[in-house]
């Protein structure tokens, strides 16, 4: 069995409503990966994306005193209601219900299992990195709106340098050791600590590329940062 494991980030499937057209295409390409070889398998964890950031905000505004775990949970809710479209998606490969809990769900039906949020204290990256281990897959595709991990956020330094290749202590010093919900970061630090002590590798890609995206599901040269 060939098991392959993304990391989808929310700012792709609902960067600001719901992507339709890019949905559309994911769709298509992971269909045509899976049909050519029926040995393959593909996980899908999904992240809030928008709905989590604006629905926290509002939390914030409206209690001050609002702990971190609401927080969480908030986007917990908003991952749950992205993965499901995912699964609706997905309805014919998918049997098994949306993983709420990376820890003891099994994988032994269908051709793709969807991941949702667990727990306070992290984003569906580190997810992505428990059922990547728990299931054997060599390589965790990260999938964001960025082709690579910069040194610095693009969005904010004009003069941010694409990374190709880092270590996991290179990028802990890029995205520092603590969790803040909803933040903005090419890989959650938190995930990051149990993807260096698993071994797992990560690539973090743009997902809106799908040629790359298809390159990386065949192990080919590929645009994005490996994380080793
Ligand atoms: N060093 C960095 N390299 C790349 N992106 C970064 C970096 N620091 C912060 N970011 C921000 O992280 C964002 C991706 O994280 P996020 O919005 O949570 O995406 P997703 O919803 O896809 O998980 C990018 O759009 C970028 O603005
Ligand atoms: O297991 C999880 C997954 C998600 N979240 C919360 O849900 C938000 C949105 O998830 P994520 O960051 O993965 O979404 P993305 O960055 O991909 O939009 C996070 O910021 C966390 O606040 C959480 O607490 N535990």
């Amino acid at each position: 069995m060939n098991i392959k494991t993304l990391s989808l980030g929310g700012s792709l499937v609902s960067p600001d409503g719901v992507d339709v057209e890019f949905l559309g295409k994911f769709n298509r390409l992971i269909r045509e990966y899976l049909e050519k070889d029926t040995q393959r398998k593909v996980i899908i964890v999904v992240g809030g994306g928008a709905p989590a950031r604006e629905y926290q905000q509002a939390a914030r505004t409206l209690r001050s005193d609002v702990h971190n775990d609401e927080l969480d949970w908030i986007g917990i809710a908003a991952t749950k209601l992205n993965a499901q479209l995912i699964k609706t998606m997905f309805y014919d490969l998918c049997l098994e219900p949306v993983v709420q809990n990376p820890e003891i769900d099994a994988f032994s039906q269908g051709r793709i299992l969807v991941g949702a949020g667990w727990k306070p204290g992290f984003s569906s990256d580190y997810d992505a990195a428990v059922l990547a281990h728990r299931f054997g897959s060599e390589i965790l595709v990260n999938l964001s709106n960025i082709s690579y991990v910069y040194s610095a956020d693009p969005q904010k330094d004009a003069n941010a340098r694409p990374l190709k290749n880092m270590t996991w202590g290179e990028l802990t010093e890029l995205v520092g050791d603590s969790w803040t919900p909803g933040s903005n970061l090419p890989f959650d630090p938190i995930a990051a600590k149990f993807a260096r002590e698993h071994t797992l590798r990560v690539i973090v890609a743009n997902g809106k590329n799908i040629e790359n995206l298809e390159s990386i599901l065949l192990d080919k040269p590929y645009e994005g940062t490996l994380i080793h």
